[in-house]
């Protein structure tokens, strides 16, 4: 028998799965479309509760199939066998509406349209430089990223098969291996090269030279040029910029890279030189309201005057946040009703109780209970930054004002060293 305390724990946690496949969409996650976001569906069915939800959480169903092709030194992982898998797990097979209602070609791009024509412009003259996408969480890079490579390489640029490479780099007095996970069509390589930490420099050289080296060859037999997308580039070390910098320049005629991240001041002042900087603002709460009733004609509920306004103004001018709100009023309160309150996200209610503790008691006792609130925070895959931003913001409402400037400044401080 589960005690009640058990109990909470299991349901807080199922929430928070559902939480960190919303931010998962805007990590690693986000690049390996097929297998994770199949996950991230079935966690999400899962903590809602339909289709009466698998038996088991899909992550250990993960890790319990990823063994079988690890005996490899880079192993690929078969969808096809997986989706048999997950199939013979009888697992539901919906896809999230942020997923099924991405726009997959440049034409039908709703907010940021303007973009959308240039890049088309860009591809139609055949002189697509290096480009550094940069702009807030959950404004649509990623889908503007991935349909350019549609329109440049056409459906093939959809045909990803997912990898989980080991490097082997000579690093001169000793040879280093590094695992990274990686997304490859036959027209480009996406991947995180941030995640191999202090050294991802190496790995920003080693892939690149890889790529050099297997230039694609079209029918005409002339050498063409693949493209490499590298994620989270303001994420990268110093170290990494510069031989970002570096390699860019040596390989340049055998491939383009397409650099996104959040923040483009992260990004060396060497590297935003050579690349044609395209900022992705937030969407308008308009182009909010425009994409929700686009999804709303196509999945058809009865929607109450005002209720995608609504919608777009709790938002925060973020897309996927403004989607995915949507689908869980949709899943949790259909019919909706005139006055219906949004549900607010679990994770920040949870933030905002362990203000409430800080604020309420300060021993040690109370530090160990917080400090446990924040791992169980972290290990659900909430961001760090995202739980200090939204700290912060509770902890503002509830102190007085002479400690506000100081809790800012630590903040700032703890923000900038993470
Ligand atoms: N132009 C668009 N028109 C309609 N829907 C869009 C558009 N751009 C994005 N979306 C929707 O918003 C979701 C989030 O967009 P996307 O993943 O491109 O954001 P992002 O800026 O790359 O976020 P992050 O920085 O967190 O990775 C998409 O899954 C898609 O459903």
């Amino acid at each position: 028998m589960r005690t009640k305390k058990q109990e909470q724990h299991k349901s807080r946690s199922q929430c928070f799965q559902q939480e960190a496949s919303y931010y998962s969409y805007g990590g690693v996650w986000t690049n390996l479309p097929q297998l994770p976001h199949r996950l991230v569906e079935i966690r999400v069915n899962w903590a809602h509760g339909l289709d009466g939800g698998p038996l088991l959480s899909p992550l250990p169903i993960y890790n319990l199939i990823r063994p079988l092709f690890s005996r490899h030194s880079s192993y690929t992982v078969p969808q096809s066998l997986l989706r048999f898998l997950l199939l013979l797990l009888r697992l539901p097979a919906t896809r999230l509406w942020v997923d099924k209602y991405r726009p997959r070609a440049l034409d039908k791009i709703i907010a940021h349209e303007e973009i959308a024509q240039n890049l088309k412009k860009l591809v139609s003259e055949h002189d697509c430089p290096h480009l550094l996408v940069y702009g807030p969480t959950g404004s649509g890079k990623k889908t503007l990223v991935m349909a350019l490579l549609k329109q440049m390489f056409g459906p093939g640029a959809e045909k990803v098969k997912l990898e989980n490479k080991m490097w082997k780099i000579d690093a001169g007095t000793q040879m280093i291996e590094l695992v990274l996970t990686m997304l490859s069509s036959t027209h480009h390589v996406e991947m995180n090269p941030s995640d191999a930490g202090f050294q991802d420099r190496y790995i920003v050289q080693e892939i690149i030279k890889e790529m050099a080296r297997n230039r694609p060859v079209d029918t005409k037999g002339k050498k063409g040029f693949k493209v490499l997308v590298l994620n989270e580039v303001d994420k990268l070390s110093r170290e990494g910029q510069h031989s970002l910098r570096r390699t860019m320049e040596k390989y340049s005629a055998s491939c383009r890279l397409i650099l996104c991240c959040n923040s483009s001041s992260k990004v060396t002042e060497a590297v935003r030189s050579r690349c044609l900087n395209i900022r992705v603002n937030a969407p308008t709460e308009e182009q909010i309201i425009k994409v929700l009733e686009f999804i709303g004609k196509k999945e058809n509920p009865q929607l109450p005057p005002g209720f995608t306004a609504r919608i777009a103004a709790q938002s925060n001018r973020n897309l996927r946040r403004a989607i995915l709100s949507f689908e869980t009023c949709r899943v949790q309160q259909y019919p909706f009703t005139i006055n219906l309150a949004l549900p607010p996200l679990d994770w920040e209610q949870y933030v905002s109780e362990i203000a409430s503790d800080i604020v309420k008691e300060q021993s040690p006792k109370r530090l160990f209970s917080v400090r446990g609130k924040i791992y169980e925070l972290l290990v659900n895959c909430i961001p760090p930054e995202i739980i200090l931003k939204k700290l912060l913001s509770e902890l503002l409402k509830k102190l007085d004002s002479e400690l506000k400037h100081e809790v800012c400044h630590w903040a700032a401080y703890f923000v900038s060293v993470l």
